[in-house]
């Protein structure tokens, strides 16, 4: 009998560490890392860190670093030497880009090389699922273990942590009911709990589709503002209100919300990107500003809900070709892709533009 957490009960629980500014130690490779959030890290954190070895380093994703004009050597990360009076201020600025232009030059940034950075890179994926800036202040420890007792910090052993966390999602089914909705009375809700503690997805089936048959269906990632505010800066909530107008026509359908609010960087780092947006930057540019892919959704999510539902080909109500093609790597048959576009406006035409150039999106 053991009551010590499993790989995925250790990631959820680092993963909300982080969000409280809670350190974690990471371990592997013959090496621990003392890592926090640079977002949450506090004053007192950061003198403690300080107390417990003089060279920190501040980790940032290598897109980041190019906003910063930091040389990469470790492909998608750089590690960034903290200057010995660094406060959290300075981490902060170099995590966060809300004042590049009020203060462009943060540098000259001196950048670690060699050595192995795999307890790194998995680091900065801990703090992007825990829906954080990208960027983790870090301390090697030696006596990992003894420290994490002491402190009663969390370990997390790396490369399973990174393994899992990189696998597609496994989902319960929590509970279905029946929901009468303004496009269909005979709407159903269905709620899907992660296995890993992540947010729970929502599947939305209409009439009684065949499991035998392509299904009309529709993956919708979450956006608040579009979704619920009736935001014109793009176009999600007149698709998702397309979707299921559509759905209710033909009398079955299922659409799945899938809670990757802000093409997975949370609200809080797509409202980070909206203000970058008030700067001038397109979409895409403001996510690699913050140090974000211009998409960190993962779609496997959605084949599996619907894999988990009976379903296994559909008709695939997109613009976006990355959904079509991991749905088909995830054994999901697209027979036909249905086009879904509505409600361009003069607020979102520039965003849409931007989707077809740089993201492959179909106009
Ligand atoms: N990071 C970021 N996310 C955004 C922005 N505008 C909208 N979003 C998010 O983008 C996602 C759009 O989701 P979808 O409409 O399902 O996906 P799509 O890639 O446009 O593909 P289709 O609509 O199927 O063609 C939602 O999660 C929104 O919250 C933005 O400017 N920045
Ligand atoms: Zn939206």
């Amino acid at each position: 009998m053991s009551f010590a957490p499993n790989i995925l009960e250790l990631i959820a629980r680092a993963r909300s560490d982080l969000r409280m500014g809670v350190p974690v130690i990471m371990t592997g490779e013959g090496q621990a890392l003392l890592v926090a959030s640079a977002e949450t890290m506090s004053e007192e954190r950061l003198t403690d860190f300080r107390g417990l070895a003089p060279d920190l380093v501040l980790v940032i994703t290598a897109r980041r670093a190019e906003t910063l004009k930091a040389r990469v050597y470790d492909k998608d990360i750089a590690r960034i030497r903290m200057p010995a009076d660094a406060t959290t201020r300075w981490v902060h600025c170099v995590a966060d880009p809300s004042d590049d232009l009020m203060m462009p030059m943060k540098g000259p940034l001196a950048v670690e090389r060699d050595g192995n950075v795999a307890l790194h890179q998995t680091a900065i994926s801990l703090a992007k699922s825990a829906q954080l800036l990208p960027a983790v202040v870090v301390l090697s420890l030696r006596d990992a273990g003894n420290f994490a007792l002491e402190h009663g910090l969390t370990i997390v052993p790396a490369s399973l942590a990174a393994a899992n966390m990189a696998a597609a999602h496994q989902m319960d089914s929590v509970i279905h009911a029946g929901l009468p909705m303004r496009a269909a009375e005979s709407g159903r809700l269905h709620i899907y709990r992660p296995d890993d503690g992540g947010e729970e997805h929502y599947a939305i089936e209409i009439g009684k589709p065949s499991r035998d048959k392509p299904v009309l269906a529709r993956l919708h990632s979450a956006c608040f503002t579009g979704d619920v505010l009736g935001s014109l800066k793009c176009d999600c909530g007149p698709q998702l209100n397309a979707a299921l107008m559509q759905m209710g026509r033909v009398g079955e359908g299922v659409l799945l919300y899938l809670n990757q609010e802000g093409r997975g960087i949370g609200l809080a780092n797509k409202m980070r990107a909206y203000s970058l947006q008030d700067q001038g930057f397109d979409t895409v540019e403001a996510n690699h500003r913050l140090g974000f892919e211009d998409d960190e959704r993962d779609f496997r999510i959605g084949a599996s809900i619907l894999k988990k539902m009976g379903f296994s080909s559909v008709k695939l109500l997109t613009n976006n070709p990355r959904k079509i093609a991991m749905m088909e790597n995830e054994g999901i048959k697209v027979t036909e892709r249905v086009e879904l576009k509505v409600g361009e406006n003069r607020f979102n035409s520039a965003y849409l533009a931007t989707k077809a150039a740089k993201s492959g999106h179909l106009l």
